[in-house]
């Protein structure tokens, strides 16, 4: 607080306000300027002595500065800050302070002031940054769905939106990618949509699954093979794979399959990009952009020796992770009503899912993911007798919803990991039984913002 103990204090200091370079000025109580320092002249364009005697309220409807600081200060008898914009646009952080008399009495309003315009414009364009950025951001999200729309691609959820970015990335570039994932989870569908955003679109896509090419096959099918090459050849000779996907993808789906004996092979056409048909003397230059998939474990693999490590590095140049189904719950009803449209139109009916149906469907596990979805979905289609899918139709295993089973205690997991772990699971068991927050929190025992909470936290819907 400052208190002024006499008159004869306030003439001494006003060469010291001179001496300032900052914009101060001084009131009364009533918004009559008593006294100014030079700057302050300057940021409003006039001379400093000519505003002695005037009223701030006058200075304000002139257009002077806006808005005023006294009556605030005198309003709220306390320091006040904030922005006024002056005459010629500028910006000011003014700070007004009451000062009081021996009596302490409000009597004088010193204000002082800083130039924030630069600030003030940098905030602007700021604003206009975020606001334009936002816009982009939303541009980009709308384009990109309606790309994952025409490929049938459900990417609801953040962990399959970022699955979806790094994908777009490596479509523009021609490093070899493995897709990793449990099955039925969209490692095809996901390298497919690799090479149709690739610049290679044009060319073919050739799907490779490894563990499917019986083992005396594998070589004739890969790379094909001369005329009278072996016994039951065509005369002709054949393509192999490996040379059909010249100018385009070559998918080695379920690379974790493939026969160690085999895996060397593959290795050194990937190396090479040129390799020998099957009986062939000329090798055969081939240019293709690798993408691999699997759903085991390679590094196990490769302890185990079944899986050849320099392989592994040269496949594994970018991993891209598709999370299983049930990880990403976010996904699960868009893709119900996709299926359910692509079903009904198949098979020309009309159908609605019960809510309780939907219910099931989100806290079922979905060990064979997408795949097991699109079966159960498919079935229920065609086999429910009305419009109306009811919990009835529903195949036995889905109706019982997830067994409570405590957490192995072999995993590295903390206590803490394990708890969450069985609190999740006994979350999924009662949001299937109960259905709403409320009887969810009657039936534990506990308040229902504590069970909307925790239902966020593990993502169950
Ligand atoms: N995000 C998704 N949106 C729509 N359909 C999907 C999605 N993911 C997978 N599918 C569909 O699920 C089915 C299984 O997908 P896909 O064959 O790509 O799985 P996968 O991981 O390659 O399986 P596997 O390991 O058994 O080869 C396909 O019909 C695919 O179109």
């Amino acid at each position: 607080m400052i208190i002024l103990t006499s008159s004869s204090t306030w003439n001494e200091n006003e060469q010291i306000l001179h001496s300032l370079k900052d914009d101060i000025l001084v009131t009364n109580v009533d918004g009559i300027i008593l006294k100014v320092s030079e700057v302050t002249g300057k940021i409003y364009g006039v001379d400093s002595e000519s505003l002695i005697g005037k009223s701030v309220y006058d200075l304000e409807r002139q257009g002077l500065f806006t808005p005023i600081l006294t009556p605030m200060v005198v309003k709220e008898n306390k320091k006040i800050t904030f922005v006024q914009t002056t005459n010629k646009g500028k910006k000011l952080l003014v700070t007004g302070i009451p000062v009081y008399n021996e009596k302490g009495e409000l009597y004088r309003i010193v204000s002082y002031s800083h130039d924030i315009t630069e600030l003030a414009e940098y905030k602007d364009f700021l604003i206009t940054m975020e606001e334009e950025m936002e816009r982009v951001k939303s541009e980009l999200d709308l384009l990109r769905s309606k790309q994952l729309m025409d490929a049938g691609i459900i990417a609801n959820s953040e962990d399959m939106k970022k699955v979806i970015s790094t994908a777009l990335q490596l479509s523009e570039v021609d490093v070899n990618a493995l897709i990793l994932g449990e099955s039925g989870v969209g490692k095809s569908l996901l390298a497919k949509f690799i090479h149709n955003k690739s610049h290679r679109n044009k060319g073919p896509f050739i799907e490779v699954n490894c563990g499917a090419i019986p083992d005396s096959l594998f070589e004739a099918e890969l790379f094909g093979y001369e005329s009278g090459a072996f016994t039951g050849a065509h005369q002709k000779g054949k393509v192999g794979l490996i040379e059909l996907s010249n100018g385009g993808t070559l998918f080695l789906d379920e690379i974790g399959e493939l026969p160690l004996h085999h895996q060397v092979k593959v290795l050194k056409v990937i190396q090479e990009k040129q390799f020998y048909r099957v009986g062939g003397t000329k090798p055969i230059k081939v240019d293709f952009r690798l993408i691999s998939a699997t759903n085991k474990d390679l590094n196990t693999a490769i302890q185990e020796k079944r899986f050849r490590e320099d392989l592994y590095f040269r496949l594994n140049v970018v991993p891209v992770t598709i999370p299983p189904l049930r990880k990403r719950t976010e996904d699960i009803v868009p893709l119900i009503h996709l299926l359910l449209q692509q079903f009904e139109e198949k098979y020309n009916r009309e159908k609605k899912l019960d809510e309780a149906v939907v219910h099931h469907l989100l806290h079922y596990e979905w060990k064979g993911n997408v795949r097991e979805l699109i079966n159960i979905m498919e079935r229920l289609v065609v086999l429910s007798p009305s419009t109306l899918i009811s919990v009835e139709q529903l195949p036995d295993h889905l109706k019982k919803g997830p067994t409570l089973s405590p957490p192995s205690v072999d995993s590295d997991k903390t206590l803490k990991e394990l708890l969450e772990e069985t609190e999740k699971q006994i979350l999924l068991k009662a949001r299937k039984k109960y259905i709403t927050t409320i009887r969810i929190a009657n039936a534990l025992g506990t308040s229902q913002p504590s069970i909307v909470r925790k239902l966020k936290k593990y993502k169950i819907y």
